[in-house]
């Protein structure tokens, strides 16, 4: 799979130090809040394990499941919810966790899906940031690090459900997608 990769952005350990770190931080903002983290599949499995795992304070997880890229590396821009919160979340402090941020289109549906239905607050933690993808202005409040404009795989983003198992990110080599369109 390795070979499939043009370039190594971040290995296993860096992403584990920096999620380690984001973790603290994100505990010490939530510390009294029993937060309920709502983890967006499928991406954001990995990152979703080892945040909450190292974030030591009460919470309660939650999962939604929403796809806008299908086997695609641009956004169809349209949205689906293809499995909803199991709970309510009216009066609940939500932290939504996601691989990544591209277009925006994504998290900023969810949040205002989730503002909609009376949460008390809505922050928003990433693993990566893409800046220079964006659409719709959106940031999200924690943030892993800032990507480049380039399709990426590795640690739960994937390809066509390809890549999510790697440790570490890279870009994907373009001859990988622009084969498979034949
Ligand atoms: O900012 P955006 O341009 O909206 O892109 C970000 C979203 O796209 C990917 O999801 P995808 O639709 O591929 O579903 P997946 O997590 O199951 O791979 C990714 O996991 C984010 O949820
Ligand atoms: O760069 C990306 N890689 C994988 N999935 C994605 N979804 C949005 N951007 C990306
Ligand atoms: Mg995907």
């Amino acid at each position: 799979m390795r070979e499939d990769l043009q370039e190594l952005l971040f290995s296993e350990e860096q992403i584990q130090t920096r999620v380690k770190q984001m973790a603290k931080q994100v505990a010490r903002d939530y510390q009294e809040k029993n937060p309920v983290v709502v983890c967006v599949l499928k991406g954001a499995v990995l990152f979703m394990a080892d945040l909450i795992r190292y974030m030591e304070i009460p919470l309660e997880t939650d999962f939604i499941a929403i796809s806008s890229y299908g086997a695609s590396t641009k956004s169809s821009g349209v949205v689906r919810i293809l499995k909803d919160l199991d709970r309510p979340i009216e009066d609940r402090d939500v932290l939504i966790v996601e691989d990544i941020v591209d277009s925006g289109l994504t998290l900023s549906y969810l949040r205002d899906s989730l503002l909609r239905r009376n949460a008390r607050s809505v922050k928003i933690a990433a693993a990566f940031d893409k800046p220079d993808g964006r659409t719709v202005d959106i940031t999200p409040d924690y943030s892993g690090f800032t990507v480049p404009n380039r399709f990426i795989v590795g640690y739960g983003l994937d390809y066509a459900e390809r890549y999510r198992n790697l440790p570490y990110v890279g870009v994907l080599k373009p001859s990988v997608y622009e084969k498979e369109k034949c």
